[in-house]
């Protein structure tokens, strides 16, 4: 599937510092410093109620991190999924009688589109899940010949992944079993379903069922994949059996980042699956996560058809720190465009403080767990400062925007 147009990202000086991350199997802050490209596998869409700013909030979070790689000069390889296939996209399309594969492609084109305004860096790939039915299809049978998985006698067809076949499951999120319990049926789990050997197993493969779309799946049989399955695929296929990052919002800790993993896991006998699994925080509305079963959603498109600049879109969902749950309000809004104009007066300015200091703040800020807080505050103090007609250094402002631009991929 394709991804979306590019942009230039201009060089700065020097070299940024390594990245260091929150990881949540080690729950701390650890230093992320791939070998030699980074890589890293982010859970997209899936496409329909897109883009809402819960998902420009999640996918600017990972732009940052490519963009702290580059910085330190690193090549990134990153991959990002559209769930093209799934449960809630067959109940969206039922609910508004439309073709759930129109549904998919119009609301994958929007986001695209969205995401160029917003100024994140395509992925190298960008994957559908159908597309890779064959491929997780072949893996599940893997899986079953292994003994890590195993069908129901129920004549679905269904097949599900063993959890005791990995033997840290549970290390990624970090939860109990009861916590687990609680939360499965939540996102899609299904603990009550007869004969399964654990309640939290999950599912790989579910046979065809009349009126569901299906898909050869050699000896399988005709179906369509699991949700988990689909991203460790994806991930293996494209980049080997371990990633520096696995990216997601927080609403994927538990159970779809546990169970890619220990898919990842049986499948290569590698662990940990990522180095890093990085959980960006909840965009919520009026003190509720924003989703598209509460319906109170706010979408980019909305906000760039009444003419708001993407950029500050973005300066306001960065202005609070990527890991924590965070509410969208007007206010917020208005205070990212002042910032902006305030910005863009301060880079036309003759001079201003020195622009290396102000790099080195701002990259500092960044390396530390992506604390953009800290990185706008330093550049708000050398706006203000040029504003204030600070003249030390005339070669500043260019370098102010190359840095906001570079690095916090807002354009001046
Ligand atoms: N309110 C929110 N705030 C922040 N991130 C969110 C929010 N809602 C969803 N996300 C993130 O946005 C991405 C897309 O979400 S989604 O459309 O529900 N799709 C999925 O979660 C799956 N297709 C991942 S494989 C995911 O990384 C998800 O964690
Ligand atoms: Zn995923």
């Amino acid at each position: 599937m394709e991804s979306w147009a590019g942009h230039e990202v201009p060089r700065l000086p020097g070299k940024g510092e390594p990245l260091a991350l929150y990881d949540s199997a080690r729950q701390g802050v650890h230093p992320s410093e791939p070998a030699d490209a980074g890589s890293m596998y982010v859970c997209g869409i899936t496409p329909y109620d897109a883009t809402h700013l819960g998902h420009a909030a999640t996918m600017i979070t990972f732009d940052l991190v490519q963009r702290m790689w580059r910085d330190a000069g690193r090549p990134v390889r990153y991959v990002q999924n559209v769930t093209d296939i799934d449960d809630p996209l067959l109940e969206r399309a039922a609910r508004d009688g439309e073709d759930w594969v129109v549904l998919a492609m119009r609301e994958t084109a929007l986001f695209r589109e969205d995401m160029e305004a917003l100024r994140i860096i395509p992925p190298e790939h960008y994957v559908g899940a159908v597309e890779s039915i064959p491929d997780i299809a072949d893996k599940v049978e893997v899986l079953l010949k292994d003994g890590a998985a195993y069908r129901l006698d129920d004549g679905t067809g269904d097949v599900y992944f063993d959890i005791s076949a990995t033997p840290r499951f549970g290390y990624e999120s970090n939860l109990t079993r009861e916590q687990m319990l609680e939360i499965f049926p939540e996102r899609g789990g299904d603990p009550d379903r007869p004969g399964k050997r654990d309640p939290l197993d999950p599912l790989l493969w579910r046979g065809a069922r009349e009126g569901e779309p299906s898909w050869p799946g050699g000896e399988l049989g005709a179906g369509r994949p699991g949700w988990h399955i689909e991203c460790a695929v994806i991930a293996l296929n494209l980049l080997g059996d371990r990633v520096d990052v696995q990216g997601g919002g927080n609403d994927l800790l538990f159970p779809h980042h546990e169970a890619s993993a220990a898919h990842a896991e049986r499948l290569t006998g590698q662990a940990p699956f990522a180095e890093h699994y990085v959980h960006a925080g909840m965009i919520g509305l009026d003190g509720e996560k924003m989703s598209k079963s509460r319906g109170n959603l706010v979408f980019v498109s909305r906000l760039r058809a009444d003419k708001v600049d993407p950029m500050a879109i973005r300066l306001a969902l960065i202005s609070g720190h990527y890991r924590s749950d965070r509410t969208w309000t007007d206010a917020l809004l208005t205070a990212a465009q002042e910032r902006l104009d305030r910005w863009r007066r301060a880079a036309a300015a003759p001079a201003g403080p020195s622009g290396a200091e102000l790099l080195a703040q701002v990259r500092a800020r960044l390396a530390d767990d992506l604390d953009t807080p800290g990185a706008l505050a330093a550049a708000d103090r050398w706006a203000d400062a040029a504003l204030a007609g600070a003249t030390d250094d005339p070669e500043a402002p260019a370098l102010f925007a190359k840095t906001v631009d570079a690095l916090l991929g807002i354009r001046l």
